[in-house]
């Protein structure tokens, strides 16, 4: 039976030694930041939670559990750097396992350039990964609170699909391009060092369109006109539900992990010049007012109600409910 400080090794090998003062293996990590500000988020991802062991491989699990965190990165414009790796795991957990977990999880951080400098093991009944994960800043920072009245809103990629995806993965189904979104998010990195320079307020989408948008609301004091018949929708949402309620699924969302973003009108033309020069996808899907509320209309014209988003204490949050 492998003890912690095998499963320490184990993890570690997954991971090239990060360049720092003092890596993984002392008591704390010591870093030494440039001289811009530093940007700290934390997140978890924790069983039957977040995934689920059946549908999940180990190396899903360590992608996304980094996925999430970078998004957090991402929606501030920061550069990732380092971050730290709590693990809590069943005493019957196979090293192998942890090893696939490592490796999904090292190939995110190589991708995005952010190193692993520490963590902690523990037993648990379940299997839970927190990571808490810092990014410099070269601009001012993104936040949720700079937009206008009058200021464009832009969505990244498509909505939706991650959703599908759960209900996908519910449902038996194994592959597709929406059971790779609940499995496998990719932070929207570059674009959000793009925004920052562009944006006057920002946020990830990760629990739906419509809660998340309502952060933004609150924190910028703005309401808001949203057009659905703009919001965008891959292919594959479109084709499983139809373009109607694909819509309303985009408004609904969760775990998208794509970026929300206010420009100001008078930047949006750069801004959307600069997207298009990094092959960054964003959709403008309408704009921020002066009077505190919400404006949502379908293509008929009609006025709808926002969707609940995911609240992980609300009686239904467990998972998805069937008639949902
Ligand atoms: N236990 C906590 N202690 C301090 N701040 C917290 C705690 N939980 C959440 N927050 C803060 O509340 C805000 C909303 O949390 P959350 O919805 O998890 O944000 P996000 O979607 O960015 O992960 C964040 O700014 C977060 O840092
Ligand atoms: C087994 C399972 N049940 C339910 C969900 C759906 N789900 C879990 S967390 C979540 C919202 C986002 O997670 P959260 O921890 O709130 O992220 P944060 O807002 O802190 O970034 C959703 C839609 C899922 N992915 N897997
Ligand atoms: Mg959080």
């Amino acid at each position: 039976m492998p003890g912690e400080f095998d499963f320490i090794q184990r993890f570690l090998a997954c991971f090239p030694r990060a360049r720092v003062p003092v890596g993984p293996g002392d008591d704390c990590a010591v870093l030494a930041p440039s001289r811009g500000a530093l940007c700290v988020t934390t997140d978890a991802v924790v069983e039957d939670v977040h995934f689920t062991r059946a549908t999940f491989s180990p190396a899903d699990i360590g992608h996304k559990a980094l996925a999430v965190n970078l998004s957090d990165l991402a929606a501030m414009g920061a550069a990732p750097r380092w971050f730290v790796c709590a693990l809590a795991l069943p005493r019957d957990f196979p090293v192998r396992e942890l090893s696939a977990l490592g490796r999904g999880m090292a190939a995110l951080a190589k991708a995005h350039r952010i190193a692993l400098v520490g963590g902690n093991f523990t037993s648990a009944r379940e299997l839970s990964v927190t990571l808490t994960a810092t990014g410099e800043l070269s601009h001012p920072p993104l936040t949720r609170a700079g937009a206008r009245p009058g200021d464009l809103l832009y969505v990244s990629g498509t909505l939706g699909d991650a959703r599908l995806g759960l209900k996908q993965l519910q449902a038996g189904v194994r592959r597709g391009s929406a059971v790779r979104r609940q499995r496998r998010p990719e932070p929207r990195v570059a674009l959000g060092r793009l925004a920052a320079r562009f944006a006057s307020a920002g946020l990830d989408v990760s629990d739906g369109l419509s809660q998340d948008l309502g952060h933004l609301c609150a924190a910028s004091r703005v309401g808001v006109a949203l057009e659905l018949d703009r919001l965008p929708v891959s292919p594959a949402l479109r084709a499983a539900l139809g373009l109607e309620q694909a819509r309303m699924e985009a408004l609904r969302g969760g775990e998208d992990y794509e970026l929300l973003l206010a420009v100001p009108p008078a930047r949006a033309p750069a801004f959307e010049r600069a997207c298009g020069r990094s092959a960054e996808r964003v959709t403008r899907v309408g704009v921020l007012t002066r009077e505190r509320q919400w404006k949502i209309r379908d293509a008929a014209g009609r006025p709808l109600t926002p969707p609940d988003g995911f609240d992980h204490f609300a009686r239904s949050s467990r998972q998805i409910q069937a008639d949902d």
